[in-house]
């Protein structure tokens, strides 16, 4: 359901009828593009996560991928098993990350690069390896625009001098963004168990779609000074969009990189595809000059890349690696404010 904020109850769209609290957006923008970025911007800036509808994605790249996904998910475990261990990259199952996090599903990580792509492939699909860097290579091409639109209509809504200046850090050739495939067996428990535990997304973008199998959910204020798991209704025909910590950190808090987490509790298999959209790795990260005001002062100290991703790699799923970087309250040696900048 789209409503114009004018007559919404709350200026950003809410899907009321598939789940409270799910700010929606109809990218079609049917009232215009100033409120099309208006409203995302007051997603984010809100809840950190909107639902994209009408968002021009032809659904063929996300169904070609799905079958070739999902065909790799069925390989006996030790095919699977030659395309990992994860490196960070590759395949894993049941571990995420290297502290000790376990979530019940098996994936696939991969570099969004073309060229790293195709050096996978040849473990993930041995019979014709370009079938598989085919679907991913397309349906890479069509989430990257999608996020490339996201980025801009948010540069015009947060007012940047240059609106393409959040687009234009992930669309450089070293880009470092990545690809996940997450499959979630479906589970004989009778009760829900965690699929992917609670955790912010660290790049700057993250465009996440399903089949029609439940399980995300998201931290959301209860509206009574507490957080509360929000269940996000599966809709393989929508993109959920989610703010990185990066983002966070480019817009001085404004926008807010929200905590999600999977459950596992259904008969059917999840299968979700996340893009990861990442600067280079020795982008600098620091917000924005039209985020900092006397009102903003600077929240982060400006660090890259390549520092934020080494110290995530030592940090368990669900810790707040962000404010390791906060300007005035460090509270880690590595990550404490210095006088000297990253560079
Ligand atoms: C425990 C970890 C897994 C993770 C790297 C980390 O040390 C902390 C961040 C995790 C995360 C969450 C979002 C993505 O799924 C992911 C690929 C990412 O970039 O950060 C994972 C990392 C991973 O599984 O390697
Ligand atoms: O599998 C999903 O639906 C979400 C997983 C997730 O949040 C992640 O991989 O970062
Ligand atoms: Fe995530």
């Amino acid at each position: 359901m789209v409503m114009p904020a004018s007559t919404a109850s709350s200026a950003a769209c809410r899907d009321t009828a598939s789940g409270a609290g799910i700010p929606t957006v109809d990218m079609s923008a049917p009232w215009g593009r100033a409120e099309l970025s208006r409203q995302m911007v007051e997603a984010f800036a809100e809840r950190g996560f909107f639902k994209a509808v009408n968002h021009g994605v032809p659904p063929r790249a996300p169904a070609t991928l799905d079958a070739a996904t999902a065909a790799f998910f069925e390989r006996p475990a030790p095919e699977k098993q030659a395309a990992g261990p994860p490196d960070p990259l590759g395949y894993g199952s049941r571990s995420i990350g290297s502290h000790g996090d376990v979530g019940e599903l098996e994936y696939l990580t991969l570099h969004a690069d073309p060229a790293a792509v195709a050096r996978r492939a040849v473990a993930i699909d041995r019979e014709d390896p370009s079938r598989f860097s085919e679907a991913v290579n397309e349906y890479v091409g069509a989430v990257r625009r999608l996020a490339c639109q996201i980025l801009d209509l948010l540069g015009e809504g947060l007012g940047l001098e240059d609106p393409t200046a959040l687009s234009k850090i992930i669309t450089v050739s070293d880009s470092d963004s990545i690809i996940r495939i997450n499959h979630y067996p479906p589970s004989s428990a009778a009760a829900s168990s965690v699929g992917f535990g609670e955790h912010s997304d660290p790049q700057i973008l993250s465009v996440l779609r399903a089949n029609d199998v439940d399980g995300l959910q998201v931290l959301l204020p209860d509206g009574r000074g507490q957080d509360t798991w929000v269940q996000v209704p599966a809709d393989p025909a929508a993109f959920f969009i989610n703010v990185g910590d990066l983002l966070q950190a480019l817009t001085n808090g404004r926008l807010v990189s929200i905590r999600h987490r999977v459950m596992a509790s259904t008969s059917k298999p999840r299968l979700s595809t996340i893009y990861f959209a990442a600067p280079a790795l020795h982008a600098l990260i620091s917000a924005l000059p039209e985020t900092v005001t006397s009102d903003a002062p600077r929240r982060y100290r400006p660090f890259t890349w390549a520092e934020y991703k080494k110290n995530m790699y030592t940090l368990s799923l669900s810790h707040n690696r962000l404010e390791l970087y906060n300007a005035v309250n460090a509270d880690a040696g590595e990550a404490r404010p210095r006088s000297g900048i990253a560079s």
